[in-house]
């Protein structure tokens, strides 16, 4: 929804906003490059300004780049807006075009906000324009204001040259804009939760550069499929950064771990999937590794466990869904539009064996399993390949180039 002739969006953002001025401004000027993209991948016409603490994107087709904002990191919430002068006379006329728009009876209220120098404050802003809404509609309605919780809202931000009139405020994800932060290695499986941890370390600036084993006789072609279709819909916030799927084939390791190991199989197999993304990591310049575990899901995934298959890497292993709830992590994936109801005995529930260990010690762990393994780890990253994937955009702007990214958390 939004006011007649909007031809703006303005752009709000959050943590970005508690950073030094310096930090502040590099951060704005990334989000800047990160919503154009997002433009020229949805061939929305249109250019982005910075102006301290907002953005705004000017476009005539403001639905699109609303909808875009909200898909952007760092982006807490979007406005389609029509800017005016930043003066009573312009705010009073822009609030009664909105209202003859979009008012159609209730009870209405006017948001007021105000930063700069000017000759009157937020509160004649709210007081003259919900006169000027209430007289262009007289006529029609029995209007009534009311300021805690109206059935429309009509809100007017005044900056120091100019004033944003709005109805709508679109929540985008927030966390911190894409590139912000150097990358790491998604581990992505066909499975629900890595692409939400994958996301997640995205959305507070990281790039990431999924990786995928190739499982196979314990995977198959529809587990990849999977894996790579819901590293397309994560694609879809990123649309400058190459989102490719290293596919590192390890079926045959996996083969052989399983002729050689029986109990501790499963947490042999986690060792070998840190030191694969380890290589991977040190080609692309990554600096960890994030996964999609969680305490207790599985027995792999203890707490005895997951200490059992430290020391595979010397990368550190971010867990985002650590202490999350299945329920969550379903719910925040139909969100993202990653979840998917069809459940494959495939990975690694094909590999489980029957009577998995539940806290085994490190040396045990190693001391079953094949001299070799992280060395075949190594060799399966090394003959990896990488699979492209759709983000459903028409076009696909460039890649971005991850040594860009900078580390910006000077505060
Ligand atoms: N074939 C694979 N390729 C890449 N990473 C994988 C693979 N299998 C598992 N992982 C990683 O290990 C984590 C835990 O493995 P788990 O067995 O729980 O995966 P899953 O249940 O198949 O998938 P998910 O955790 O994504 O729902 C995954 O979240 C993912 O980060």
């Amino acid at each position: 929804m939004h006011p007649p002739d909007a031809d703006a969006v303005l752009v709000r953002h959050g943590d970005v906003g508690i950073k030094s001025d310096a930090v502040q401004a590099r951060m704005e000027a990334r989000l800047a490059e990160n919503l154009e993209a997002q433009l020229d991948a949805r061939d929305i016409a249109g250019s982005v300004e910075t102006e301290y603490g907002r953005l705004v994107i000017h476009t005539d087709d403001v639905a699109a780049a609303t909808d875009a904002a909200a898909e952007t990191f760092g982006v807490v919430s979007a406005s389609p807006a029509t800017v005016v002068e930043p003066s009573l006379d312009a705010i009073r006329s822009a609030l009664a075009d909105a209202a003859r728009e979009h008012y159609h009876g209730g009870t209405f209220g006017v948001d007021a906000r105000r930063a700069g120098r000017h000759d009157f404050d937020s509160r004649d802003v709210g007081r003259e324009g919900g006169q000027a809404v209430w007289e262009a509609v007289e006529d029609a309605f029995d209007p009534e204001v009311d300021l805690d919780d109206p059935d429309v809202t009509f809100s007017v931000e005044v900056r120091e040259t100019r004033a944003f009139v709005f109805l709508e405020k679109r929540a985008g994800p927030g966390g911190m804009p894409l590139g912000t932060q150097r990358p790491l290695v998604a581990l992505v499986s066909g499975g629900i939760d890595s692409p939400v941890a994958a996301w997640l370390a995205m959305k507070r600036g990281a790039p990431v550069v999924p990786v995928y084993l190739e499982l196979g006789p314990y995977g198959g072609p529809d587990h990849e499929a999977r894996a790579v279709e819901t590293v397309g819909r994560l694609a879809r916030w990123a649309p400058n950064v190459d989102l490719d799927v290293h596919r590192i084939p390890a079926g045959d390791a996996l083969e052989r771990l399983a002729d050689a190991v029986t109990n501790t199989r499963m947490l042999s197999f986690r060792r070998f999937m840190y030191r694969a993304a380890e290589r991977v990591a040190a080609d692309v310049g990554a600096v960890s590794i994030v996964t999609g575990e969680a305490i207790g899901q599985k027995s792999s995934q203890t707490t005895a466990n997951m200490a059992a298959v430290a020391g595979a890497t010397d990368l550190p292993v971010h867990r985002p869904l650590l202490a999350w709830d299945k329920q969550e992590v379903v719910a925040k994936a139909r969100d993202l539009g990653t979840y998917t109801d069809a459940t494959m005995d495939v990975g690694c529930d094909r590999l489980a064996p029957d009577q998995p260990a539940t806290a085994v010690s490190r040396e045990r762990v190693v001391a079953a399993e094949p001299d070799a393994l992280l060395e075949w780890a190594e060799d399966a990253a090394d003959a990896r390949e990488t699979v492209p994937v759709d983000p459903g955009f028409d076009g696909r702007a460039s890649e971005d180039d991850a040594d860009d990214a900078e580390v910006s958390n000077a505060r």
